[in-house]
């Protein structure tokens, strides 16, 4: 499990380790220096001799990358610092200057960027946890604009004169290798928005924790590789402000049976989905909450002799279930898939039935459900469900702040809500917060998130009573759900195409090897 911290817990954890004299900045420093010898090694064979630029900012995260500078000089690393605020940490640059770098005050973005962008590595020590609002301005802003590559059309000097843009490319392997210090400096370090240039990271080398903004979209794009730096920081471990799920804790809120188990006690999925016009995903949904191991699976709508075609084991027809999948492939204009929806629904409501409410069954939520109920909007859907509820959006508003506005979709219906996306973000009861990136690219399929509809629906039947006891498992379970759907992609066909249903018959081989790891 990876947990982020926000910068206000960060700061107060590290305050009493700051007030006893424990040297933070330099267990932060040399960890930091021992990442990008590391990344030197890796491009060049070797560390002396490599060219490393700093680029610092006026405070503590400045401070970091000057004194990783002088570590580095003492590996023989030709270390240049580009000051980019009137003032920068004096300790460190003293450090810097002591141990043989050089440190260069930058008036001139263009002239900067191109000093940068001859670098080995360039090391991003703009700003880290003090980020106020609105990300990298003025020469800063400019100078990384240009870097980032023409980002800023004509403004690369700051001063408003055109200028040359130096671009870094998005590729290359001459372009320098960047290292992020704490955060790729100008990201919303405690909610992952994006509000002007930054320079995409290879490497980010993040300290005492993680932070929200590393691991929440967009910014979470910009982060490279993520190295946590452990510095025994004091952080409140129940209260991390987000969290990503590894292998083995999706393992550990898998519903497996024992011995005793019948197809009742290990949960029966209800699904009403697919209709005459979208069959599709009816034998979608359903396939993965059958492959994905649950004890039977029920099914109401107008495509059952289709569905059984393809899938055998489902029953059709009203009956038990301990938990719905509601909405794939059905249309709101569908009268009979319509009544069986809002039909269920009282069952959620009076027995306490967990579901999944996905694509045509959102319009058709109630104003307010419990928690165990999970919406799994994408990005448009997301924005019309608060369009209806009075926040006018479009789908590009949810993808600037997408943790803003799944938060409050949350606050709004109660329920746990599941933005699907490259990186998926799942709020739920007591404001809990996952973002799980398990999903490769070739997963944005048609038919994909029937899939998740289904294997989530599966999870949930199978942990009903414990979901229904503790209302905070259901966001756990929709991660989980989540990162069995990117892994079972990888099965699919690791780095390569998938079709949904590919990603649906991958599971059972998916779900064994990962019950396998824990
Ligand atoms: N507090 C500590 O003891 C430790 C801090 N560490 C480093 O210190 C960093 C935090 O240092 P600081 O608190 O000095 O903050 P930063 O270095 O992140 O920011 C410095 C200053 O930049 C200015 N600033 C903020 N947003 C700006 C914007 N959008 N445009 C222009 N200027 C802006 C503010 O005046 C802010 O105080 C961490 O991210 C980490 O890298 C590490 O050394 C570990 C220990
Ligand atoms: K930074």
């Amino acid at each position: 499990m990876l947990q982020s911290w926000t910068s206000a817990q960060v700061r107060a954890a590290e305050e009493p380790l700051l007030a006893a004299g424990v040297p933070l900045m330099q267990h932060a420093a040399f960890a930091l220096a021992g990442v990008v010898a590391r990344v030197l090694r890796e491009r060049r064979g070797r560390v002396v001799g490599g060219q490393v630029v700093l680029l610092v900012g006026p405070g503590n995260n400045g401070g970091d990358a000057l004194h990783a500078g002088a570590f580095l000089r003492r590996r023989g690393v030709d270390v240049v610092a580009l000051a980019l605020a009137p003032r920068v940490h004096d300790e460190g640059r003293a450090a810097l200057l002591a141990a043989g770098g050089r440190v260069h005050e930058v008036t001139d973005a263009v002239d900067g960027a191109a000093r940068a962008g001859r670098a080995d590595v360039l090391v991003d020590g703009i700003l880290g946890i003090g980020t106020r609002d609105g990300g990298l301005t003025g020469l800063a802003g400019a100078l990384v604009a240009a870097l980032a590559g023409g980002a800023v059309e004509g403004d690369a000097r700051g001063d408003g004169s055109r200028g040359g843009v130096v671009g870094l490319g998005a590729h290359g392997a001459d372009r320098p290798a960047v290292v992020a210090v704490d955060t790729p400096s100008g990201i919303g370090v405690d909610d992952g928005t994006v509000s002007g240039p930054v320079l995409p990271a290879d490497v980010t080398v993040t300290f005492g924790g993680a932070k929200p903004g590393l691991l929440i979209p967009p910014a979470a794009h910009l982060v490279g590789r993520l190295e946590v730096i452990d510095l025994d920081l004091p952080l409140p471990d129940h209260h991390p402000a987000v969290v990503r799920l590894a292998d083995r804790d999706a393992a550990a809120l898998w519903p497996v049976p024992t011995r005793s188990a019948h197809k009742y006690s290990r949960g029966v999925v209800g699904v009403v989905a697919g209709a005459r016009r979208y069959p599709g995903a009816a034998v979608l949904a359903t396939s993965a909450a059958v492959l994905a191991g649950v004890g039977m699976v029920r099914y109401l709508g107008d495509v059952a002799d289709l569905v059984v075609a393809r899938r055998p084991e489902v029953v059709t027809g009203p009956g038990r279930v301990q938990a719905w999948v509601f909405g794939p492939g059905v249309s709101p204009d569908d009268a009979a898939q319509r009544r069986r929806i809002e039909h269920a629904f009282e069952g959620v409501l009076q027995r306490g039935e967990p579901a999944v409410v996905d694509a045509g069954a959102l319009e058709l939520l109630p104003p307010t459900v419990p928690t165990h109920v999970v919406l799994t909007p994408h990005a448009g859907e997301l924005a019309r469900l608060l369009t209806d509820r009075g926040h006018r959006l479009t789908r590009a508003d949810v993808e600037r702040e997408p943790l803003r506005w799944t938060r409050l979709a949350h606050e709004m219906t109660g329920a746990t809500v599941l933005l699907k996306g490259h990186v998926t973000l799942v709020v739920g009861a007591g404001g809990a917060v996952y973002a799980q990136a398990d999903a490769p690219p070739w997963l944005a399929t048609a038919g994909a998130g029937d899939v998740l509809a289904g294997l989530m629906g599966a999870m949930l039947a199978g942990r009903a009573d414990d979901v229904l006891d503790d209302p905070t498992l259901t966001a756990a379970v929709a991660a989980a759900a989540a990162l069995v759907h990117g892994r079972a992609a990888h099965t699919a066909n690791p780095d390569g195409p998938v079709t949904a249903r590919g990603v649906a018959l991958a599971l059972p081989e998916t779900i064994r090897t990962l019950l396998a790891s824990a």
